[in-house]
């Protein structure tokens, strides 16, 4: 487990000091996967310093598994840093060594000897499922599994933290799908706690359990993914919604915006919001998907003439928000750009 606790990192000081993180507070459970997300310079890559100690905070701790971390004598620090393993953008390996003594380089740091060694990154290697490219050198390996070298690297010292420092930017969306799958087996399998930290809304939405959004160095919404995509009031549960346009109403019918707020929306929704108001509607735009465990989703709908009133009550029967496309933000509490999305 990690937490972090009113994290702060200035630069500079005097009138030329620049507040980069602002009092950061999150905590990463055992086997779980926390993302932080944000636009650039935001303070992603200041956290993930701070995170994996390269960096001092000016202030606030970085406390694993109940020792705060951040006030170690550097002697002490170089110990504790094993804690924590870390993934990067750019894989890091060394050209001139093949991906097992790449895997090996912390083992060899440590003392470890070579025959516990050899057995520990074929474990390693294993574990990433690349044991058959052991003797590949970097420039004979795909990104994905360069970056799979990697984590298996980061894992040699048995961390209980895991940090993914923009690890899938980069990445073809198959190669992202492979680290995802690979993360998530890492956090069940090892019960690991992952902090994710990227600028990609949509591999958010495939890996992580919960998720911060970084703004200017501030927490400004954070929480389970689940919540937050089915609390229709949340930018970041919006933000994490993939943005489709949808087909257009036939004439005559309204146009409703409608996602999946209740834990138990019955799969024949549409049938029964049909036949409870007594009326065609028909999909103009959906997506419907398992996260977390939890079906989630959305849908842009046409609806022939119905009275306002009954068409959200008989959707709030079933779990679902709805609001018409194209009524006033104030009245809805929905940002504009989302009127024509589904
Ligand atoms: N050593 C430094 N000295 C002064 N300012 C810094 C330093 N490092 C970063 N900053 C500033 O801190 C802010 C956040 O930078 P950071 O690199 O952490 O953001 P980021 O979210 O990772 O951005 P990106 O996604 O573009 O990499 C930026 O305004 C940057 O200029």
């Amino acid at each position: 487990m990690i937490s972090i606790e009113r994290l702060t990192k200035v630069y500079g000081s005097g009138p030329s000091a620049t507040v980069v993180l602002d009092g950061l507070d999150f905590r990463v459970g055992t086997g779980e996967i926390f993302a932080v997300v944000g636009p650039s310079g935001a303070g992603k890559s200041t956290l993930a310093q701070c995170v994996n100690l390269l960096e001092r905070p000016t202030s606030g701790s970085v406390v694993v598994n109940g020792e705060n971390l951040s006030q170690l004598s550097e002697r002490r620090l170089r110990v504790a840093r094993r804690r924590i393993g870390t993934i990067f953008q750019s894989d890091g390996l060394y050209g001139r060594r093949t991906a097992a003594q790449n895997v090996a380089l912390p083992l060899e740091y440590l003392g470890v000897t070579p025959a516990e060694s050899r057995t520990r990154v074929a474990e390693l290697l294993d574990r990433v499922g690349l044991s058959s490219r052991a003797a590949h050198y970097p420039h004979q390996l795909s990104g994905g599994q360069r970056q799979r070298v990697g984590i298996a690297r980061a894992l040699a010292l048995r961390p209980s933290v895991l940090l993914s420092d923009e690890a899938t930017s980069g990445l073809d969306p198959e190669s992202t799908a492979s680290i995802v799958r690979l993360l998530k087996e890492l956090r069940d399998d090892l019960d690991l706690s992952i902090l994710f930290i990227t600028h990609e809304m949509d591999t958010v939405l495939q890996v992580a359990d919960s998720v911060a959004r970084l703004e200017h160095g501030r927490i400004t919404e954070s929480g389970r993914i689940v919540d937050l995509l089915r609390n229709p009031d949340s930018a970041l549960g919006r933000s994490l919604r993939p943005a489709r346009d949808a087909a257009v109403a036939t004439p005559g019918a309204g146009t409703w915006f409608v996602s999946y707020t209740g834990t138990a929306v019955p799969a024949d929704w549409v049938l029964r919001l049909a036949s409870e108001l007594d009326a065609s509607v028909s999909i103009l735009g959906a997506s419907i998907e398992t996260v977390a465990g939890a079906t989630v989703g959305h849908a842009t709908l046409g609806v022939t003439p119905s009275d306002p009133g009954r068409i959200l009550a008989a959707a709030l029967a079933l779990g679902l928000h709805a609001r018409p496309v194209g009524s006033a933000p104030a009245a809805t509490g929905v940002a504009p750009e989302l009127e024509s999305v589904a």
